[in-house]
């Protein structure tokens, strides 16, 4: 694998912690629609909601490991740039949600440090929106952005199919409401933490589901956690070269009422050595389109699933990402509906 990704090249994932035990999915049997692997991928999706898609043996899945080991160059190169001139494209005046954020931290040192991420949406990679204002860099590797999009939607698209097959859902049912040419909150989030000390009280207002349909993850270094189901402990997911980690989040619990995990996490100082680094992931958020109600969807297995007892508030998925994104309703979102969590807010340090 050395030659296809860079994990080789860091300190290893240490052996003494205790972590998740997910699925590897392969994603070229899934394209071949192999039965056992597709079973085992809906197991995953009902369970835990969290599994890694083992992209080797697929063109497709070595095509966007290829390019996020070359996007995950260019958000380095991106956070190296002065402050002020990160900042020119910060939240919130750039965007409420589509913009580069800052979470000001200590570093090992003490010393005051940046925590950052940038989220470049689909729409604007994809030149289906007025775009917002980006830096030059971002532009210089348009091409790049361009096929990862289309790259990571098309093994969502895969994923969307065979989640519809189990689920049996009329045909299409899911790939619909996930079209890639219309407006959506898709977006590729860029993110960079400085090595630091653990904080109990920054891990726990961490803790955070996915609000969207289906996140791709790539992250390089350990620090990624999930609370298991079953003991409510909080594991570490190793990195696997050559698989991303996929999650499930919160639109399609919604859609599913219930039947489907978005389970929660939360991203900590990497363990073991590797906490002397400097921690980087690249995570492709897949979301409804703008207009879809979020609400449960009609037909298949979900007609079977219990009525919720507690009534929410009908959202368009624009609605509840912008909603989430910025804060306005901190909690997770749980087979039990939402739970509103009021301290999963994390401070937000973003200069002008
Ligand atoms: O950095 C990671 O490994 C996970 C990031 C994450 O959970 C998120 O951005 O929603
Ligand atoms: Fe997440």
């Amino acid at each position: 694998m050395a030659s296809l990704t860079s994990h080789d090249a860091l300190p290893p994932f240490p052996d003494d912690v205790k972590t998740a035990p997910l699925y590897s999915i392969s994603l070229a049997k899934l394209e071949a629609g192999d039965a056992s692997s597709s079973d085992a991928f809906f197991e995953a999706c009902r369970q835990l909601g969290f599994f890694y898609l083992d992209m080797l043996g697929s063109t497709l899945g070595e095509t966007i490991v290829k390019e996020a080991e070359k996007l995950n160059k260019v958000q380095q190169e991106f956070f190296k740039l002065p402050n002020e001139v990160k900042d020119v494209y910060g939240r919130p005046h750039l965007h409420p949600f589509y913009a580069y954020r800052v979470y000001e931290t200590e570093n090992l040192q003490g010393e005051s440090v940046r925590n950052e991420n940038y989220n470049l949406r689909k729409d604007d990679i994809l030149g289906q929106c007025e775009r917002l204002a980006c830096h030059p860099l971002i532009l210089e590797h348009q091409a790049l952005f361009e096929s990862y999009v289309y790259h990571c939607r098309a093994a969502i698209d895969i994923l969307l199919e065979h989640l519809n097959t189990h689920l049996q859902l009329p045909e299409g049912t899911l790939a619909n409401l996930h079209r890639i040419h219309e407006r959506s909150g898709d977006h590729v989030r860029f993110t960079q933490a400085q090595p630091q000390p653990w904080d109990d009280d920054r891990a726990t207002r961490g803790e955070h589901t996915d609000f969207g349909s289906i996140t791709v993850l790539f992250n390089w270094l350990g620090g990624l956690q999930i609370r298991t189901p079953d003991t409510n402990e909080w594991v570490y997911v190793r990195p696997v070269p050559g698989s991303c980690i996929v999650n499930l989040g919160d639109a399609l619990v919604k859609f599913t009422a219930g039947l489907l995990r978005s389970n929660i996490h939360r991203v900590v100082p990497a363990p073991g050595q590797q906490a002397e680094l400097v921690r980087n992931s690249l995570v492709f958020f897949s979301r409804p389109e703008d207009s879809v109600v979020l609400r449960r969807l009609k037909g298949g297995l979900i007609d079977a699933q219990p009525v919720s007892e507690q009534v929410e508030e009908e959202m368009t998925a624009d609605e509840w990402i912008m909603k989430k994104g910025t804060g306005q309703l901190p909690g997770v979102f749980t087979a039990k509906g939402f739970e509103y969590k009021p301290h999963n807010i994390l401070p937000t340090a973003v200069k002008a």
